[in-house]
C-alpha cells in the first residue's frame, strides 16, 4: 500500500443525492485522510450539509459509495443506520445549530456522549452498573476523559454550570469537545465557527489544529468562515449547484477561476 493510500480514511466515490426533482449532490468524489483537515466549502445551497447528511446516516445518498477506513475494517457508510455510524464506525458530527442538553451541566453533556461505552462496560445490566468493576473503571476513565477536553477548551472551571448558560463561544467549543468525548474516527464539523467573533475564530483553529496533531482523527469541515478554512485546512473541496468545481490545498483553491467566479468574484 502506497503512504498516500495509507493516511486515506474517507473515500466518498460518486455521490448523488437527490430529492424529486432536484440534484442536491451531484456525483462527487473526493477522499479526507486522517490526520488532517478537509474542508468542504461553496456558495449557500451548494450541498455541502447534505454530504454531511449522507455521511451520517440521516439520508441515504441516491447513489454512491461512502467508505471509512480505520481499525483494519472497512465501514460502507451508505448501507449503515446512523447510530451504527455513530457507534461502530466512529462518526461524529456537530452541527450547524447548537445541539447541547442545555440544562444539563457541561460536565453531564461530556458524559452523555460516553453512554454507549459505560452501557457496554456494564454488560447492559443492573447488576453491572451497581457492581461491577469494569463499569466502575470505565465511569472513572469517562470522567477524566471528560476533564482532559474541559481542560483543552478551557472549561474546567465551569464543569457544573448548565451548558445553556454558557457564553455562545463557549457552547460551540463544548459540542466539539463532546464529539471528541466519543473518541471518533472522523469528526464532521458542520459550520463550527458560525457566530463567533475573530478572537474566538481564531482560539476554534488552535483547537481543531490541536486535534489534528494530538489525535488519530480526520476532521471534514464545512466552514464559511474562509480565514478559518485558509488557515488550517490541508485540502479544499469546492462544491456549487452539488457539483465539485475544484480540489486542492488552500493556495491553489484562492486563486481557482471557477472557485472565485462561483463566489462572485468576493476575495477568498
Ligand atoms: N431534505 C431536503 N429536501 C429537499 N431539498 C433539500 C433537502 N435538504 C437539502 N435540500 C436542498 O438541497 C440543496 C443543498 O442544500 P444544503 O443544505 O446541502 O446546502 P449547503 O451547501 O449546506 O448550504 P448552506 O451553506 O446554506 O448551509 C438546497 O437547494 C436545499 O434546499
Amino acid at each position: 500500500m502506497s503512504e498516500i493510500q495509507e493516511h486515506v480514511l474517507l473515500k466518498v466515490e460518486h455521490l448523488t443525492m437527490a430529492f424529486s426533482g432536484l440534484i442536491a449532490v451531484d456525483d462527487v468524489s473526493f477522499v479526507a485522510r486522517k490526520k488532517a483537515i478537509t474542508a468542504i466549502i461553496g456558495p449557500n445551497g451548494a450541498g455541502k450539509t447534505t454530504v454531511f447528511n449522507c455521511l451520517t446516516g440521516f439520508y441515504v445518498p441516491t447513489s454512491g459509495r461512502l467508505s471509512l477506513l480505520h481499525s483494519e475494517k472497512t465501514f460502507l457508510l451508505e448501507r449503515m443506520r446512523g447510530f451504527q455510524i455513530a457507534q461502530k464506525a466512529a462518526v461524529a458530527r456537530t452541527f450547524q445549530n447548537i445541539r447541547l442538553f442545555p440544562g444539563m451541566s457541561v460536565l453531564e453533556n461530556l458524559m452523555v456522549a460516553q453512554h454507549h461505552r459505560l452501557m457496554r462496560a456494564s454488560g447492559y445490566s443492573l447488576f453491572g452498573l451497581l457492581g461491577l468493576k469494569a463499569f466502575r473503571q470505565a465511569e472513572h476513565n469517562a470522567v477524566e476523559l471528560a476533564r482532559y477536553w474541559l481542560t483543552q477548551i478551557d472549561l474546567l472551571s465551569y464543569a457544573d454550570v448548565a451548558a445553556g448558560n454558557l457564553p455562545y463561544g463557549a457552547q460551540r467549543k463544548l459540542e466539539i469537545a463532546r464529539a471528541m468525548c466519543t473518541q471518533p474516527a472522523l469528526l464532521c464539523l458542520d459550520e463550527p465557527a458560525a457566530g463567533l467573533n475573530p478572537a474566538e475564530s481564531a482560539a476554534l483553529s488552535q483547537l481543531l489544529l490541536f486535534i489534528k496533531k494530538e489525535h488519530e482523527v480526520g476532521i471534514l469541515l464545512i466552514e464559511h468562515d474562509m480565514r478559518v478554512v485558509m488557515d488550517i485546512s490541508d485540502h479544499i473541496v469546492v462544491l456549487d449547484y452539488g457539483r465539485k468545481i475544484a480540489e486542492g490545498n488552500p493556495q491553489s483553491i484562492r486563486e481557482n477561476p471557477a472557485v472565485i467566479a462561483a463566489y462572485l468574484g468576493e476575495e477568498i
